[in-house]
């Protein structure tokens, strides 16, 4: 692809920082610059060789920006592209990383007036329970999936180089509706985080267990790994996404009732039935 003159990123953490360093080491741009909440974060960014520079002056970092991708956790978005809006070329194409969409395309529509026809509602589907600038990975990308979640009235150039820029870094990209997306990563991606959330917090809770963490093994590890995610992440996408969320979250309770009716009813040939067909979907779906 043509080399682009300059890339801004707002949120330099572990989403908008791998996406930099990635595109740099691809020698895709001239310039990417940083902007974001804390200087010392945006001052590390540039000795990690993550951005080239940054700017603590918004209108300046997003100055004639061949595109913006913001990247900062989903409850600050709205604010952002307030505080954005009055200085961003209409040329510039506008993405985000934001991991629900459909709360982000209405706070679009809100700081903007209308809806940007070059806004391209964007979701990486790769990341990992560490989070800010040190954690910044240039392939992370690679060999993930990234959902973009346009609408009718979304500039197809606008696709064209959202799409581009995220296959320079290795990724796939596909298409879907934003109420779909929220759908599909409510059961997929938000169901799974609250669950390893709650068990943590529910062993945490009992003290009678007394140190209980101590004799926890590889399941507890494999299961729990993603409840040592960002807690401002977690809290901001369950209250975006929450009636997704809520309904996934119902029908996994539906789930963990039946079995506690069969557990309790020593009911080993059910148990075994539903053992025996999560195992199978896992292993023909997930593990190659
Ligand atoms: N962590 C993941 O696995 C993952 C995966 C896919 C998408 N996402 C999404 O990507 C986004 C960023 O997540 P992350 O894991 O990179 O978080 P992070 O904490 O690593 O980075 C967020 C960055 O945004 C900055 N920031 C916070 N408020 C700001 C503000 N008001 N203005 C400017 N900058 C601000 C922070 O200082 C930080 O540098 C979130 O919306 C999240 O939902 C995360
Ligand atoms: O691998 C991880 O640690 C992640 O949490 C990444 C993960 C997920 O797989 O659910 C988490 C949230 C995102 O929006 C996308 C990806």
């Amino acid at each position: 692809m043509k080399k682009l003159n300059k890339i801004t990123v707002i949120g330099v953490g572990l989403i908008g920082g791998s996406f930099a360093k990635g595109l740099k080491e691809a020698n895709l741009v001239e310039q990417i610059v940083g902007y974001g909440k804390t200087e010392s974060t945006l001052k590390q960014a540039v000795e990690l060789g993550v951005v080239d520079s940054y700017s603590t002056d918004l209108a300046e970092a997003v100055a004639n920006s061949d595109l913006v991708f913001i990247a900062t956790p989903l409850g600050a978005m709205g604010q952002v592209m307030m505080d954005m809006q009055p200085h961003i070329n209409e040329n510039t194409v506008i993405t985000d990383g934001g991991s629900a969409k459909s709360e982000v395309i209405a706070l679009a529509e809100q700081a903007f007036g209308r809806l940007p026809d070059n806004f391209v509602p964007g979701h990486p589907i790769a990341g990992k329970e560490k989070s800010g600038v040190t954690a910044a990975d240039g392939k992370l990308y690679i060999n993930h999936r990234v959902i973009l979640t346009p609408l009718a009235t979304t500039n197809q150039a606008a696709i064209a180089l959202v799409t581009e820029l995220w296959q320079a870094l290795g990724a796939n990209v596909e298409t879907m509706t934003a109420q779909q997306h929220d759908e599909i990563f409510a059961a997929t991606s938000h169901l799974p985080h609250l669950l390893a959330f709650a068990l943590v917090d529910m062993l945490n809770e009992h003290p009678e267990l007394g140190d209980v963490f101590k004799y926890t093994a590889g399941g507890f590890r494999d299961f729990t790994r993603i409840a040592s995610s960002d807690a401002t992440m977690w809290r901001d996408i369950s209250t975006q996404n929450s009636i997704a969320i809520v309904k996934w979250l119902q029908a996994y309770q539906d789930e963990l009732s039946n079995i506690i009716k069969l557990v309790e009813n020593k009911d080993g040939d059910a148990l075994f039935d539903i053992f025996t067909s999560a195992k199978n979907a896992r292993d023909t779906h997930i593990v190659k």
